[in-house]
C-alpha cells in the first residue's frame, strides 16, 4: 500500500516542538522570539499565506508583527523597513513576501536582511553556507527544509545509494532542495525545462522532487515503481464540478494516476505546504536562541 504522506501532523509536530522551545528560551529568561513579516501591495493569495504564517507564529508563542504596505511602496522605503527590522533587537526572523509588486526589485531586499534574521534562508549567505555542507550556523530555505522532512520519514537520515531528481532549479526551492538531498548522500540530478527527457530522468528516481508550476505535468509512467514522489506545487486550477468561478489546488504530480506505482506521495494540499509555514516558525526559534546565545534546537 502506498503511504500518503502526511503534512499536516508532520508539521503540527514541528510547531509542537518549537512551541515548546519557544517557551523554553521564555523560562530561560529571555524574550520570546520576534517574527516580521512584510508584504506589500494586495494580492490575495499572498495576503491568505500571510495571514496563516502570522497566525501560526502566535499559536507558537511569538511575538509576531505584520507590517503591511501599499501596492505603490517605492525601493528605498521597503529597503528602510528592512533595515530598521535589521537594527529592532526584538525581532528574530525576517521574511519578506515574495512576489514583490512588479516595479520592486526583490534580490537588493533579500540581501539587505541581516543573515541571521533571514528566516527564509535566501540571503547569499545562508545558500553558500548550504553549498558548503554547513548546516550549522546558517539557516535553510523554509520549503527545501520541509520537503525534507517528509523524505526522512520514509527514507529516514541517510540516503546513501538513492538516486533522487529535483525538478526545478530555482533559489527559492530547487538548488536549496538538491544541496540537502546532496549532503544526505543521494546521488541528485536537478531537471528543467531545458532538460533533454524529464520522463526518461524521472523513471531513474528513487526520490523524485517536483517544483515546475505546471499543473499536474508529472505522469505514472514517470515513475521508477516504489518511488518516493514529494510535489511541491501548488497550482490554482479552473473547478467549474465545484460550481461558477471555483477553483481547487493541485500539485505538479498527476496524485491519482501515480499513487499506485509509488512508494509514498505527498498530497497537494496538505503536503509540503504546511511544512513550509512549520520551518519558518522553526527558523525563526532557531534564530531567536542564537541571539540569546544559547545551543539552538534542531528540526
Ligand atoms: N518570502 C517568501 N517565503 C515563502 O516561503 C513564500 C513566499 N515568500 N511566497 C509564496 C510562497 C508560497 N508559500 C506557501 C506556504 C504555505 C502553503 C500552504 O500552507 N499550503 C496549503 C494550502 C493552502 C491553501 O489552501 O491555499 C497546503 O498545501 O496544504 C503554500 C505555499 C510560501 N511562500
Amino acid at each position: 500500500m502506498t503511504t500518503v504522506i502526511d503534512g499536516k501532523a508532520a508539521a503540527a509536530s514541528v510547531v509542537e516542538a518549537v512551541s515548546s522551545a519557544a517557551g523554553q528560551l521564555e523560562a530561560n529568561g529571555h524574550r520570546r522570539p520576534g517574527l516580521a513579516v512584510v508584504i506589500v501591495g494586495d494580492d490575495p493569495a499572498s495576503h491568505a499565506y500571510v495571514g496563516a504564517k502570522s497566525r501560526m507564529a502566535k499559536q507558537c508563542g511569538f511575538n509576531s508583527i505584520q507590517h503591511t504596505l501599499p501596492e505603490q511602496t517605492s525601493q528605498d522605503d521597503l529597503m528602510a523597513l528592512v533595515a530598521s527590522l535589521n537594527a529592532d533587537p526584538d525581532i528574530d526572523g525576517i521574511l519578506v513576501q515574495l512576489p514583490l509588486p512588479k516595479h520592486l526589485h526583490s534580490e537588493p531586499v533579500i540581501q539587505s536582511i541581516l543573515p541571521e534574521k533571514d528566516v527564509d534562508g535566501l540571503h547569499v549567505v545562508n545558500a553558500g553556507k548550504l553549498a558548503t555542507g554547513d548546516l550549522e550556523t546558517g539557516l535553510v530555505s523554509c520549503t527545501p527544509a520541509g520537503a525534507m522532512i517528509l523524505v526522512r520519514q520514509i527514507h529516514g537520515k541517510d540516503l546513501s545509494g538513492l538516486n533522487a531528481l529535483v525538478i526545478g532549479r530555482s533559489n527559492l526551492f530547487g538548488k536549496p532542495m538538491a544541496q540537502l538531498l546532496l549532503n544526505a548522500n543521494a546521488t541528485v540530478t536537478i531537471g528543467h525545462s531545458r532538460s533533454r527527457d524529464l520522463p526518461e530522468l524521472a523513471r531513474q528516481a528513487d526520490i523524485l522532487v517536483a517544483a515546475v508550476g505546471r499543473p499536474e505535468m508529472v505522469k505514472a509512467d514517470w515513475l521508477k515503481p516504489g518511488a518516493t514522489v514529494i510535489d511541491v506545487g501548488i497550482n490554482r486550477i479552473d473547478a467549474p464540478e465545484r460550481g461558477e468561478g471555483k477553483f481547487k489546488l493541485v500539485g505538479d504530480v498527476a496524485f491519482d494516476e501515480c499513487k499506485p506505482v509509488a512508494k509514498a506521495i505527498s498530497p497537494v494540499p496538505g503536503g509540503v505546504g504546511p511544512m513550509t509555514i512549520a520551518m519558518l516558525m522553526a527558523n525563526t526559534v532557531i534564530a531567536a536562541y542564537r541571539r540569546a546565545g544559547q545551543a539552538a534546537p534542531r528540526f
